[in-house]
């Protein structure tokens, strides 16, 4: 078995499948806005189901219940109520009155939950301290991620579906609350993205940038006064790893409820009317055909490395969220490999330390099982002669550890793997 650096004999085959793979669009982040229905009577368990694809699908006006905190008297109802859009000055009260049971946001550095408005300043309710009418799986948000971040492919052996876990009510208040660039701390090695919706709430300002290998998405959800417009609900989601920053608010109050998703076992194709994709449609499926078909490693076999193009959460061998909760281009390369009847494995990137880099020349290695230690120290074996990586076009340094999460959690971390595909060795008789 062969490594791709140092034994493949086709350079030029390969340099263009790495121009290619290099030029694939990283879908990481997606969005849309929801209009908000005129309040009816009509509850909406009682209202029919639409199925109509022209009706744009409509939100019933929001209501968060909460716990008030710090109560002297004990009549008082320990519970209050907001309904969204505000449509009179009651519910200009029970805001101002939400805004004043929150607490300070906290965000995780360096292991630790620190409050700082330098780098964070808004304000957060925990979900067990409030409840929502608001339902991103009957509006079809989660239905519509799935088909973004997290696709199926048909024939996949990786049935895997999405779960939205309500995970914080924040408000970002003018004039300066914001969010400095941050990843979102992985709850566990199943979390991949994370999902914000913007509750229709004026406000100035607070954009929300997502960055992933030089790209940058902004999500604009300014809300002016008087506007004249239906009001709606905005989202986004986003693979958890991109860095991604709230801009300042320069008025009014941003107010969101954050999810965090997660990858979890779908039932596979229920109706026969599936949204899931074939992979051997996919344009990368037939250029990895036609590298293969120039065999690069002239009928010897050996195996082919590609540096994963998303860090992938992790912590020890025992929880496997590998292949499952494999993003974008890296789940069309498994998944091309895979319908092309090719042996592939999904391996951790190691970085070697000064020491161990005197003897083998590459400042990165392909390491045998994953097992990521708290400490940040990497404990793996090395698989033997598989050095250098098929870079998916970027320089980014490939094992991720930022500064500054969106929560103090240590367990689970972002680290990068390659995943590897083991050509055969031909069988010089087959062909005549
Ligand atoms: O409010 C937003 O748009 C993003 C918030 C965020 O990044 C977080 O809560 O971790
Ligand atoms: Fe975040």
């Amino acid at each position: 078995m062969s490594s791709l650096g140092s034994q493949a004999e086709s350079p030029s085959v390969l340099d263009d499948f790495r121009i290619l793979l290099s030029e694939q669009k990283h879908m990481y982040a997606c969005g849309g806005r929801i209009p908000i229905a005129e309040s009816t009577n009509e509850s909406e368990a009682e209202a029919p189901p639409s199925l109509s694809a022209e009706q744009p699908r409509q939100s019933d006006p929001v209501t968060i219940r909460w716990d008030v905190s710090g109560l002297l008297n004990v009549d008082e109802s320990p519970c209050r109520r907001l309904t969204l859009p505000i449509t009179k000055q009651a519910d200009h009260d029970a805001l101002s009155g939400l805004i004043k049971d929150c607490q300070p946001a906290t965000f995780g550095s360096g292991g630790q939950d620190v409050y700082d408005e330098t780098y964070r300043k808004a304000l957060k309710l925990n979900p067990d301290a409030f409840c929502s009418t608001f339902d991103p799986y009957s509006l079809g948000i989660v239905d519509s991620i799935a088909q973004i971040l997290l696709p199926s492919f048909l024939d996949s052996t990786t049935h895997r579906a999405v779960e939205a876990r309500l995970y914080k009510l924040n408000v970002y208040s003018g004039p300066s609350g914001m969010f400095k660039t941050h990843v979102d701390t992985p709850r566990s090695p199943m979390q991949f993205g994370s999902l914000v919706i913007c509750l229709p709430v004026e406000h100035q300002g607070g954009q929300l940038k997502v960055r992933h290998k030089g790209e940058e998405t902004t999500f604009d959800w300014s809300m002016l006064a008087n506007q004249g417009k239906t009001p709606h609900i905005e989202w986004a989601a986003f693979y958890s790893d991109c860095e991604h920053e709230v801009m300042e608010v320069s008025g009014g109050n941003r107010l969101t409820l954050t999810y965090n998703l997660f990858a979890v076992r779908g039932v596979g194709h229920l109706t026969g009317n599936s949204l899931a994709i074939d992979p051997t449609r996919l344009p990368l499926y037939h250029a990895i055909e036609k590298m293969i078909s120039h065999d690069p490693f002239s009928g010897q076999g050996g195996t082919l490395d590609f540096w994963c193009s998303h860090a992938y959460a992790y912590n020890h061998e025992k929880e496997t969220p590998l292949p499952e909760t494999l993003k974008g281009v890296d789940a069309a390369v498994w998944e091309s490999f895979k319908a092309l009847g090719i042996d592939v494995k999904i391996a951790p990137m190691v970085k070697l330390d000064d020491d161990e880099m005197l003897l083998a020349a590459p400042e990165y290695v392909v390491g045998k099982k994953f097992g990521v230690m708290v400490d940040r120290f990497l404990r793996v074996n090395r698989f033997e002669g598989y050095n250098d990586c098929l870079q998916n076009g970027h320089s980014e340094l490939q094992i991720v550890y930022t500064a500054y999460d969106n929560d103090a959690v240590a367990d689970t971390m972002y680290s990068r793997c390659a995943i590897l595909a083991n050509l055969p060795v031909k069988d010089s008789t087959a062909s005549r």
